[in-house]
Order: C-alpha cells, then sequence, then structure tokens
C-alpha cells in the first residue's frame, strides 16, 4: 500500500497545477495527492483487514459540497489511476487493486472517510498519514507516506515511504526513494522503493555519537517546533555540527540509520496538539533501531488517548546514551526560558 502510494504522489507531485491544493481550517494545505493516497492507502487496509478502524489525516467533508467538485474530479480520476495501476511482486488483487478495480465518486468519498476513526485505549487500530510533510511535498523536498498498527496502545508496527530521501547520503549514485519498516521485537528496516520485495533489506541501527559528529534533525518550517529552543539546547550539548532541518518523518528515518542524532520537537506555543500519526511510525522505527523516544518530561508517548498525543510536551528522540543527555540539557534550556520570562515580568 505504501508503495503504491509513493508512486501515486510521486507522479502528482509531477502533473500538480496550482488550484489542484486546498487550504484546511487549521491552514494548512492539503493537495490532490494526499486525499488520493488516502483513498489508495484505506481501500487496501479495508479489503485485507475489513475490521480495523483508520486513524487518517484527510477526511472528505470539503470534496462532497458544490465548491469541491472539481478537485472531487481529480481526485476521483488519480485515486483510480492508482487502484487501477499493473499488479506488482507483493500485490493481491483481493485488495482491490489492479486493472479493473475502479471504484465510483462516491465509494472514493466513503474510503478517504474510513479514516475518520477517533482512535483509543484498547483494540487494533491504524493510523495514516498520506503525505507528511505536505510543504515539504509541494516544495518539492521531503515528505513521507506513513502507515501504522496500533495494538492496545502499543505501535506494533511502523511503515515510511521516503520518495525523495537519497538511498545512502553518502552515495548519491544510488540516487532517492526507499521504504523504512519496523515490526516491535523485530528491528528497523531500509528497502528500495522501486524494488522492496526483491531486494534485501538493509538493517538500521542508531550508531554511537560524538560531540563532533551528533546534531540535531528539526522541522524546516517555523511554526511546527521551537527551533530557538533547539539552538540552546545544541549548545548546552556541545554540538558543533549544524542542524538538519527536513520535512516529514523522514527524520525518524534519518535518525534510525545515523544521519543525524537527535530529533527534537518542541511545541512552539500556540495549543497545538501533536497527532498520533505524525509520531507512530517513527517511534517504532526508532525503537526498533536501538533507540528511545520520549517527550521533553521523559515520558513514553501516549498513542491511546484519541487522534492527538494529549497537551504537547514536544518530542525527544535519540539514541541510548545520547536520549539521556538531550533530556538533561531539555530540562535546562526549560528553566533558563522560565527565569527569563519571570525577569521580564519584573
Ligand atoms: N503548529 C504546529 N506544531 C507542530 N506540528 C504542526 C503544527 N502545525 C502542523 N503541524 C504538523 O506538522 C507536520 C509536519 O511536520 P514537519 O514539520 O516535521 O514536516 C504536519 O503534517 P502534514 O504535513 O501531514 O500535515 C502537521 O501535522
Ligand atoms: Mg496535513
Ligand atoms: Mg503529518
Ligand atoms: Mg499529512
Amino acid at each position: 500500500a505504501v508503495r503504491r502510494a509513493c508512486v501515486l504522489t510521486d507522479s502528482v507531485f509531477h502533473k500538480l497545477v496550482k488550484n489542484e491544493t486546498l487550504t484546511k481550517d487549521d491552514k494548512s494545505p492539503v493537495t490532490v495527492g494526499d486525499f488520493s493516497a488516502q483513498a489508495l492507502i484505506n481501500t487496501i487496509i479495508t479489503r485485507a483487514f475489513p475490521d480495523d478502524p483508520i486513524v487518517g489525516e484527510e477526511d472528505a467533508s470539503d470534496l462532497r459540497v458544490e465548491s469541491g467538485i472539481t478537485l472531487r474530479n481529480r481526485i476521483v480520476e488519480l485515486a483510480n489511476e492508482a487502484l487501477t495501476a499493473e499488479l506488482k511482486q507483493g500485490d493481491d488483487p483481493a485488495w482491490g487493486i489492479g486493472p479493473g478495480a475502479t471504484q465510483t465518486a462516491e465509494q472514493i468519498m466513503d474510503v478517504i472517510d474510513r479514516g475518520n476513526y477517533g482512535g483509543g485505549p484498547k483494540g487494533r487500530m491504524w493510523t495514516l498519514d498520506p503525505i507528511d510533510g505536505t510543504k515539504g511535498f509541494l516544495r518539492g523536498e521531503q515528505y513521507a507516506v506513513c502507515l501504522s498498527l496500533i495494538v492496545d496502545s502499543r505501535v506494533e508496527l511502523g511503515v515510511i515511504g521516503c520518495p525523495n530521501l537519497p538511498i545512502d547520503p553518502s552515495n548519491p549514485s544510488l540516487g532517492k526513494g526507499s521504504i523504512f519498516y519496523a515490526v516491535r521485537g523485530q528491528g528497523a528496516w531500509q528497502v528500495p522503493l522501486t524494488e522492496p520485495f526483491s531486494s534485501s533489506p538493509k538493517r538500521l541501527t542508531i550508531p554511537a555519537f560524538t560531540n563532533e559528529t551528533l546534531n540535531l534533525l528539526e522541522s524546516v518550517e517555523k511554526a511546527h517546533a521551537k527551533l530557538s529552543f533547539n539552538d540552546r539546547v545544541a549548545e548546552l550539548l556541545g554540538i558543533t555540527r549544524p542542524p538538519t532541518r527536513m520535512d516529514s518523518q523522514a527524520k525518524y528515518c534519518s535518525l534510525a540509520r545515523g544521519d543525524g542524532g537527535v530529533y527534537l520537537r518542541m511545541p512552539t506555543g500556540v495549543g497545538y496538539k501533536e497527532k498520533i500519526w505524525d509520531h507512530a511510525p517513527g517511534s517504532v522505527l526508532v525503537e526498533e533501531a536501538g533507540g528511545v523516544i520520549t517527550d521533553s518530561r521523559g515520558e513514553p508517548l501516549n498513542f491511546g488517548l484519541g487522534r492527538t498525543l494529549g497537551e504537547n510536551f514536544g518530542v525527544v528522540a535519540a539514541g541510548k546514551a545520547v536520549h539521556s543527555r538531550v533530556l538533561e540539557a531539555v530540562q535546562k534550556a526549560k528553566e533558563e526560558e522560565a527565569l527569563a520570562a519571570q525577569n521580564a515580568k519584573i
């Protein structure tokens, strides 16, 4: 499902025109690529696991009204193109894909809305972010197709497709496009996007870092994370390498294979709650690569609270040894901030 969605989103990027993007209520963008990829993946999950609910980022309400007709028609066309594309290794026609698997507009809208599940502490559920890092996607930079399976609040499986991420940053000639995946207890792995089943998977482990090699992975978008706080944490840790900024859960993939040493995402203070689909796949990937992921207090992320992670204390992910040092630096930077705020009041 993730491979097929990556092919879809990559082709949408090359065909995207200006009026194919909507601005959601929270001012964030969503494109025909996000909607059609959610239709595609929800179709496959629904056919393969009919009883499983899905917590998906997008919903079809804006497409069901008069003003959404042009966008809806385009999404139906793109979703059907992706659904009916020829079967590849690993595909099963029972999943509603392959030549002839066309759906009506009504079916496409309904299957997008299979992502409306509210989440919660008990039972099986999938999380889907059809395009994570939509802003990166629109810039032609990093984005990711992100899927996870949660059972009783615990992430058991994470799959992250990164069409624009170099396969090996130290060897650019290998090109771009990988799928990263982890099954709880079975390790973290990387396979090429083009041939995910016929190549031998590469096992990922977070390497040891020194102060000279350590660096931060952070958002490109200033509205998504408090980057000035990251700078102070880096300073406290004695980090000299500049941070690596990239959109999406490609940051978790980069962390899992050692391209960067710490993923730090602190709230910007506008009351935004982090969404479970933005962290569930990445969290199991990092843990299976030998890392630790918590909020900025050192508490585990709770995937059983609903569609969000609840009150926002940020996210800290790193290798085991580095993680405890980062938490200390984060506490120190928070204390400094509180002190400065107090002094400002006086
Ligand atoms: N104010 C905010 N604070 C933190 N995250 C935010 C935010 N507004 C939007 N986001 C989330 O940030 C995600 C992208 O993260 P990153 O900056 O790491 O690329 C978005 O995912 P989508 O692009 O799937 O909507 C969105 O869910
Ligand atoms: Mg979005
Ligand atoms: Mg997202
Ligand atoms: Mg998204």
